[in-house]
């Protein structure tokens, strides 16, 4: 293993009153475009390299930050809630000669299954293990001086024989950096890293020291996207995301993981988006943590995630936000699949 020198420093009969009954129309399942294939070669790009690369760790431990940085732009969600992450998002930057395809796994259930979620965990795990199998290198995060048998989970589902690039996160946090040369060492004998890169996921520096050491692993040929492209999820997708992420950071950790968000319209009119939303929520009491007193708490989150497509779009949104009460959704197998948590 290289050290890397440390750098300096469908309604269930609850939907809500307030809420008329909305279209179905698709939803996002039908944006989850698989990435090509870490074995397709695109010939005749001389000197070009491509490949695609997995971001695992437990839950929390700052992949989605890590993408944010990496590509420059916020496609992937970030929040204080653990595994808000639950869609594989492809994120893509191109530096040189070389395009980096990340792939943004949904942080591996370590949590003892609650009642009501197991279908969830389940596809989640599968999503891991099938996009590891796809892949050129993965990056596994950890916090740096810190491994337990969380972590230890995720790095037994990494396939032997590839790239793995340890990858100790929030180094910002470590006060003395020598004291995480005995747990280098620690590292080094559970698994043949590759690289060992010390990093904090909010810094663009250390990211593009992090796409240095990637580049040379990956394979030579052609890109599979264009120069400019920064993720193969469509702007629907994104609204999805976006109204999520303000949704948990809006309720903190009262609202449980399993409550989603399905897009019922979207349209564009020239410069102006039309968007329909509801969000799902497993119970009553969820619901009315959602809308909060006087509805402020729903209206917030709807002005906050309109104010960020409309810098995203670059034009003007006209956003629809409806709560809706689906008990169970989580441990159903057909309707996950319709949310696009395949
Ligand atoms: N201090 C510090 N905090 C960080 C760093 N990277 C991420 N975080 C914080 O860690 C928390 C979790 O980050 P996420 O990027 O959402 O983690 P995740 O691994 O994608 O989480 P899941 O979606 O639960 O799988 C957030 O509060 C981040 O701000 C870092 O380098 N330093």
């Amino acid at each position: 293993m290289n050290a890397d020198p440390l750098p300096d420093p469908a309604d269930d009969g609850n939907a809500s009153d307030s809420v008329p009954d909305v279209p179905e129309v698709p939803d996002a399942s039908d944006d989850s475009d698989t990435p090509p294939s870490a074995g397709m070669t695109i010939p005749g790009a001389d000197g070009q390299r491509c490949g695609l690369v997995a971001i695992v760790g437990r839950p929390n431990v700052g992949k989605s930050t890590l993408l944010n940085t990496l590509i420059g732009q916020k496609v992937s969600i970030t929040s204080r809630k653990a595994q808000t992450t639950r869609h594989r998002i492809t994120g893509i930057t191109t530096e040189g000669d070389t395009q980096f395809v990340f792939v943004d796994t949904p942080g591996f259930q370590t949590r003892h299954t609650v009642r009501g979620t197991a279908a969830l965990n389940r596809n989640l795990n599968k999503t891991v293990q099938s996009v590891l199998g796809d892949v050129d290198v993965v990056l596994f995060l950890v916090e740096a001086g810190r491994f337990g048998s969380d972590d230890e989970r995720v790095l037994r589902l990494i396939p032997p024989g590839k790239p793995v690039i340890l990858v100790a996160n929030k180094l910002d946090l470590i006060h003395r950096r020598s004291d995480l040369l005995p747990w280098l060492q620690q590292m080094q004998a559970r698994h043949p890293f590759t690289e060992f890169v010390p990093l904090s996921a909010t810094k663009k520096d250390d990211a593009s020291r992090l796409l240095t050491i990637i580049r040379p692993l990956l394979p030579e040929q052609g890109w599979y996207y264009d120069e400019d492209a920064l993720t193969d999820r469509s702007e629907k997708f994104l609204a999805a995301e976006l109204i999520r992420e303000k949704l948990f950071r809006l309720t903190g950790d009262e609202l449980p993981y399993t409550s989603t968000v399905q897009i019922d319209q979207y349209t564009e009119e020239g410069n102006l988006r039309r968007i329909a939303a509801t969000i799902i929520v497993e119970r009553d009491a969820h619901k009315g943590m959602v809308i909060g007193e006087g509805g402020e708490r729903l209206k917030r989150i709807g002005s906050e995630a309109r104010q960020e497509l409309e810098r995203l779009s670059e034009g003007k949104v006209f956003l629809e936000l409806w709560v809706k009460v689906r008990s169970g959704w989580a441990d159903d197998e057909q309707r996950l699949k319709s949310y696009g948590y395949e």
